[in-house]
């Protein structure tokens, strides 16, 4: 531990990194005194004041700089040596491919980097993602990212799966969420969403791998009508395990996604097992892990996961946001599971009966107080004509996502619901998504 509570400089020579770990209980701010420095690829600027709280970072400078960091660290010290010549050198060779596909691009022939990071846990798949994402707009490039980690969802709440066009450097305090709250609500750059409901792809394996295959037709929708942001490529990051039951998630998500440059961070049995696997198009390289990154524990992830909902309803700290609160009656209102059911025992059958459902049946939710503090995903998905009818599963399985409602008073007596939402006024469709994901602000 290294207690830093007064104001204090760090100088950092050419290729070193300021690292830092800040509790959630205290914040540190962080000031570009002189010289040029950058968060995870984003450059400092040099009149503005960061905050931080309830964070692991670094602040890496290729010139040398002066920062003045005031406030309590749990910990914090200078690095010397760091990983980012191999990052910056996998960015150069990233570009070069975006060069040729955008002079083909009006034939539609170029082959954009569709690049994918993989590694063990706490590796610094995200960061590594940030950082190639940072440097491709700094040369104006408009890089998809899609995060097919449900458990650290970046850009949605935990749950979820998405691909969010990048047309500004990541905010440095606020994250992929803090960039989201600024691109407003152009159509274009509006992340897609698909609902899972589970934090662990094993809870339900075909669902998990049915809905990369519809965000990963949805992106083709989307680049094919945008050539120019089509040769900015895509940037995928992944969940972290090195569990060969779930490599397979991997696999397939390189398949579905097209990818042709596969980033294994930190892990020679990952880069073996993936080396001889992917398609013969697909470039494995491996590169190092950082000697900063950090392994949080479950309580970290789980107070992450809490800033990150909270993020979603309450905005950030640039720009904090209301939320509105919507009472809906239960009879007006549909909450649809996709799948579950089907791991009930056949023994809980009525005799005589078949299993019907499958891993991507859609079911009706019982609207009780199970339900409290539920995140639910909003969907535009129209009711049937017969209100007995539950929607097909086509319309309800790996539609985009509107946004989310949670869930805060569930009254049986009224038999109401209320619920927050971070838009005003009545819901689009009174057809909800389950989650097993659970918020309640503190
Ligand atoms: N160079 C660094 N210095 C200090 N902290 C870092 C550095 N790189 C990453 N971190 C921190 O280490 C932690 C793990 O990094 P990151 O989230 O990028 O890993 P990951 O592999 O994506 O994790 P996951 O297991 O969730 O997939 C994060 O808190 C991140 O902010």
């Amino acid at each position: 531990m290294n207690p830093q509570s007064k104001s204090k400089e760090w100088k950092l020579a050419p290729g070193q990194e300021f690292r830092f770990e800040v509790s959630t209980k205290s914040t540190i701010t962080v000031k570009l005194k002189s010289g040029l420095a950058e968060y995870f690829g984003a450059e400092l600027g040099t009149d503005a004041q960061y905050t931080f709280s309830g964070t692991n970072g670094a602040i890496f400078s290729w010139q040398g700089c002066v920062l003045e960091v005031s406030g309590e660290c749990q910990s914090a010290y200078v690095a010397e040596e760091t990983p980012m010549e191999s990052y910056i050198n996998v960015h150069m060779g990233l570009q070069q491919l975006r060069v040729q596909a955008h002079g083909e691009a009006e034939e539609g022939s170029g082959v954009a980097p569709r690049v994918m990071v993989v590694g063990p846990e706490d590796s610094g798949k995200t960061s590594l993602s940030r950082i190639l994402l940072n440097y491709a707009v700094r040369m104006e490039e408009t890089p998809l990212f899609v995060d097919l980690d449900p458990a650290s969802a970046s850009v949605a709440v935990p749950g979820t799966i998405s691909a969010t066009s990048i047309g500004k450097t990541i905010d440095i305090q606020d994250g992929f969420m803090g960039s989201m709250a600024v691109a407003g609500s152009s159509a274009d750059h509006q992340p897609l969403v698909l609902q899972y409901g589970h934090q662990d792809q094993m809870e339900n394996p075909v669902l998990f791998n049915l809905l990369v295959d519809k965000l990963a037709s949805s992106i083709d929708m989307r680049l094919a009508a945008d050539r120019q942001a089509a040769a900015s490529g895509i940037i995928v990051d992944t969940h972290g395990s090195t569990d060969l039951a779930k490599l397979g998630f991997l696999e397939h998500a390189i398949k579905a996604l097209g990818i042709n440059v596969l980033l294994v961070v930190g892990n020679e049995r990952m880069y073996s097992h993936f080396s001889s696997r992917v398609p013969t198009q697909t470039t494995v390289l491996k590169l190092a892990k950082s000697g900063g990154t950090v392994d949080r524990d479950a309580n970290f992830r789980h107070q992450e996961q809490s800033q990150a909902i909270k993020q979603y309803f309450s905005g950030t700290t640039a720009e904090p946001r209301m939320s509105f609160s919507t009472v809906v009656n239960f009879a007006d209102t549909r909450v649809l599971r996709v799948g579950e059911d089907a791991k009930a025992p056949s023994s809980t059958l009525p005799l005589g009966e078949t299993r019907k459902l499958t891993d991507t049946s859609v079911v009706d939710v019982e609207i009780d107080e199970g339900l409290s503090h539920s995140v639910l995903a909003v969907t535009d998905v129209p009711l049937p004509n017969d209100v007995e009818l539950l929607p097909v599963s086509e319309d309800v399985v790996g539609v985009q996502v509107l946004g989310f409602v949670n869930v805060t008073k569930v009254d049986m007596d009224k038999k109401r619901l209320t619920v927050t939402s971070p838009v005003p006024g009545r819901l689009p469709s009174n057809i909800l998504l389950y989650s097993h994901v659970k918020w309640m602000e503190v």
